[in-house]
């Protein structure tokens, strides 16, 4: 697991980037234009974790602590001033204190999703308009403290809450199977793994579209020879069009 204390309790938000807009590339929201608040430090540390650099330490100088009106600024900055949703991920953005942004968010028009792994469940959950749970599968090399999951769905309740599960291998998809078995009521994303060399490389080029699409292909046939009809199966469209590139 990663080495980062658990809940910061003052209102400091610490940041490791703001981008966009851009288009939400992932799960229920793909294709809708986002604004993106990377927040750094995560409390896991899973074997393939695409966003490394909001999760070592070695890249702590690199996140700046920022207070929620000045996130708010820089967002607004970007969105022209037009309201959006802005999507809050890293690292893990649950061990972030959100509660005051979303809060002046929503004040002004705008809507808030929370990607996260369901390690660390708020109060401000509810507040949310989406909630993105993607448990971690076996080749994470992560364990799931269910009993903290579930405290996660019910603190969501009030948002739109959804699974969205990564799957590099066999092992994977089962264990997807019967995480979406346990909680019939919220729709389940399945989303095909993507190799990434560490960082600091950061080139596009270095990313495996091919084997990408080739698990892809492999998941989708998995999900129809088990006339599993309630899945969603789809890509990470920014990698898609960009490769592992920060910032899109
Ligand atoms: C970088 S994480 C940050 C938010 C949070 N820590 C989490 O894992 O949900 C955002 C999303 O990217 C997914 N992800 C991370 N590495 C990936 C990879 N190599 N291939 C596909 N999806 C990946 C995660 O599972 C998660 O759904
Ligand atoms: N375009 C785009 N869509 C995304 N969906 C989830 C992302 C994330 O890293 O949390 C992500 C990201 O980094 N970029
Ligand atoms: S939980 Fe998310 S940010 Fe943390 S290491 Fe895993 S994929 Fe990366
Ligand atoms: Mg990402």
């Amino acid at each position: 697991m990663g080495g980062i204390p658990a809940v910061s309790d003052d209102t400091t938000i610490r940041v490791s980037e703001i981008f966009g807009p851009t288009i939400q590339g992932e799960g229920a929201l793909i294709g809708v234009p986002t604004v993106f608040v990377r927040t750094g430090g995560c409390d896991y540390r899973c074997s393939w974790c695409d966003s490394m650099h909001a999760v070592d330490s070695a890249y702590r100088d690199t996140w700046k602590p920022m207070a929620a009106e000045d996130v708010m600024a820089e967002v607004e900055a970007l969105s022209g001033g037009t309201p959006l949703t802005v999507t809050l991920s890293g690292g893990n953005p649950a061990i972030q204190p959100f509660g005051p942004l979303i809060e002046m968010g929503h004040a002004r028009g705008y809507r808030f999703g929370l990607e996260t792994q369901g390690s660390v469940a708020r109060d401000w959950f509810a507040d949310l308009d989406m909630l993105v749970l993607s448990p971690k599968p076996p080749s994470s090399d992560m364990q799931v403290d269910w009993e903290i999951f579930q405290a996660c769905v019910e603190a969501g309740q009030g948002a739109d809450t959804v699974l969205k599960i990564v799957v590099f291998d066999e092992a994977d998809y089962l264990w997807a199977r019967d995480v979406a078995a346990r909680y019939p009521d919220l729709p389940v994303y399945l989303q095909p793994g993507n190799h990434t060399p560490p960082p600091p490389e950061d080139d596009s080029a270095l990313v495996d579209q091919e084997g990408v699409d080739a698990r892809m292909r492999w998941l989708v046939d998995r999900v129809i020879a088990d006339n599993w009809y309630e899945a969603r199966v789809l890509p990470q469209l920014h990698v898609m069009l960009w490769g592992n590139k920060r910032g899109v």
